[in-house]
């Protein structure tokens, strides 16, 4: 089954277009799981337990694990969230030259879908697009404050050069695997890229930590994806340390039960947040 039509199923079986972060901060792993093997991978494994039933999918961002142990963490965590049936998205904002880009691919072995970057254009993405059925999520329009320094910078055609990237992914689009990144912290051009590629669901972060926009990003980010039987709009907001260290703002941080259920209900409140404007 394609990512999207997966990604339809799962939005209607739970109910949610919540995509929940994966970036264990190792900083931020509470004490109690400091003496794990790994204790990333613990951390996952207890967030994934409480937050599974709001998730439509999870997002590990790669950056949380590029070492030897956090290889291992970030696999056992994506085999748990398969068993949960849960899909994941891989936050690597990868792509490079045809030969070295071919090897980013092959992570798609063993993840649903990835978010790349377009900066290097079509050749570098194009081993990302060959993987039939799997997700490729382009970096459109950034949730981060220097977003604009490239991304808003106008081309002669009088158009900014996110809004080609968007044009483009529409044309790599051609088996609907594509789908679009783009900031909640960026309302104006969320409405805009929506506008102008109608069908492309969006990975829409910036929501909880970075204070984006949540009702706007429900009102863009989802849609009406055509080539799947569910009867949901499609698409993601995504909520990382909102969700993953609420733990920490809870009555007792040094309690596993209360820390890891602060997290599902963190994930429960954005689920019914994002609801109320589907
Ligand atoms: O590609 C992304 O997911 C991404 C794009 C973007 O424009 N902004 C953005 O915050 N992200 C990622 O989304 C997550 C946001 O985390 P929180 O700010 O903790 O919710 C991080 O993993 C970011 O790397």
């Amino acid at each position: 089954m394609r990512f999207f039509e997966r990604l339809a199923d799962r939005i209607e079986r739970t109910d949610s277009v919540v995509s929940v972060g994966l970036d264990p901060d190792p900083d931020r792993i509470p004490e109690f799981l400091a003496d794990a093997d790994l204790p990333r991978w613990a951390f996952n494994r207890r967030i994934i337990d409480a937050t599974h039933e709001h998730a439509a999918c999870y997002k590990p961002n790669a950056a949380f694990y590029e070492d030897a142990d956090g290889w291992r963490a970030l696999r056992e965590t994506v085999a748990y969230a398969a068993g949960k049936d849960v899909p994941v998205l891989l936050d690597a904002k990868r792509a490079d030259i045809g030969n070295t880009t071919r090897q980013y691919a092959e992570v798609l072995d063993w993840v649903d879908a990835i978010t790349v970057n377009p900066y290097m254009g079509r050749d570098s993405l194009q081993p990302f697009l060959d993987r039939e059925g799997k997700g490729v999520f382009v970096l459109c329009r950034t949730s981060n404050p220097g977003g604009s320094d490239l991304q808003d910078l106008e081309l002669d055609s009088g158009e900014p050069l996110y809004q080609r990237v968007a044009a483009l992914a529409d044309v790599w689009n051609a088996d609907g695997d594509v789908g679009l990144v783009v900031g909640a912290t960026t309302t104006e051009e969320l409405a805009t890229v929506r506008e102008l590629v109608p069908e492309i669901p969006f990975l829409v972060p910036g929501v909880g930590a970075q204070g984006g926009d949540a009702e706007a990003a429900v009102e863009h980010g989802l849609a009406a994806y055509p080539h799947s039987d569910a009867d949901v709009s499609v698409g993601l907001v995504n909520s990382s340390r909102g969700i993953i260290f609420a733990g920490e703002e809870s009555s007792r941080p040094d309690d596993e039960a209360t820390y890891f259920g602060a997290a599902g209900d963190a994930a429960k409140r954005l689920k019914k947040r994002l609801n109320r404007h589907r």
